[in-house]
């Protein structure tokens, strides 16, 4: 296995490569998360791409480097990090009692002897939520919870009480789907 880089400031991330057992190192830059796509999954492909590709500029060892990007996906609308509270509730309000969609785009690229070998993929999960009262709202943004999440929310945190069911990988959800990244990374 080579040395593993992870270009994200995502602490999920982090913790959950280091649960499945890797070591690495983290890099972060500054990439503007902007696109032209408008696919869910074609969106979180190219943003991990344009993450583990600003990191990639400046490393020439043989590495593997990670980036990943999550969005929300609700009655054909994308939801990112919210800007600010209003957002972030106008955002739950969206999701609460509903099915959304969660995507998480993961872009390796490994350099090996000076080559680059760029593979891409991304995980879909269903998640359905409990109906929230405009009180439940509000008491979960002033947890200060949802400001730095896709959706406006952390199933692993409080925002947990309201998931009545998910179908897919759970760690999708929480930014990084640890089960095929561990596929893909075997093979390296
Ligand atoms: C839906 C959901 C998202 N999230 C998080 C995962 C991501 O960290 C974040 C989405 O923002 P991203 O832009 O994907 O990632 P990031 O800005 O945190 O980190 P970086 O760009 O440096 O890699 O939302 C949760 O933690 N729990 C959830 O339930």
């Amino acid at each position: 296995m080579k040395n593993i880089i992870l270009a994200s400031a995502s602490p999920r991330r982090k913790e959950l490569l280091a649960q499945a057992g890797y070591q690495f190192t983290v890099i972060t830059s500054d990439t503007d998360e902007i696109t032209d796509k408008s696919m869910p999954d074609e969106i979180v492909e190219e943003l991990s791409a344009m993450k583990a590709e600003a990191v990639a500029a400046q490393i020439e060892e043989d590495t593997v480097i990670i980036g990943a990007d999550t969005i929300v996906a609700v009655s054909g609308r994308i939801l990112g990090k919210p800007q600010d509270v209003t957002a972030a509730e106008e955002m739950l309000k969206t999701l609460q009692g509903n099915t959304h969609q969660v995507y998480t785009g993961v872009t390796l690229i490994e350099i090996q002897s000076g080559t680059r070998k760029v593979t891409t993929f991304s995980e879909r999960t269903d998640v359905i939520m409990y109906p929230m009262t405009d009180e439940e709202i509000k008491a979960y943004i002033a947890t200060g919870e949802p400001m730095d999440k896709a959706g406006a929310y952390g199933i692993q945190g409080r925002a947990a009480i309201y998931i009545k069911k998910i179908d897919g990988d759970y760690n999708n959800v929480v930014g990084l789907p640890i089960a095929r990244l561990y596929q893909e990374l075997k093979s390296k």
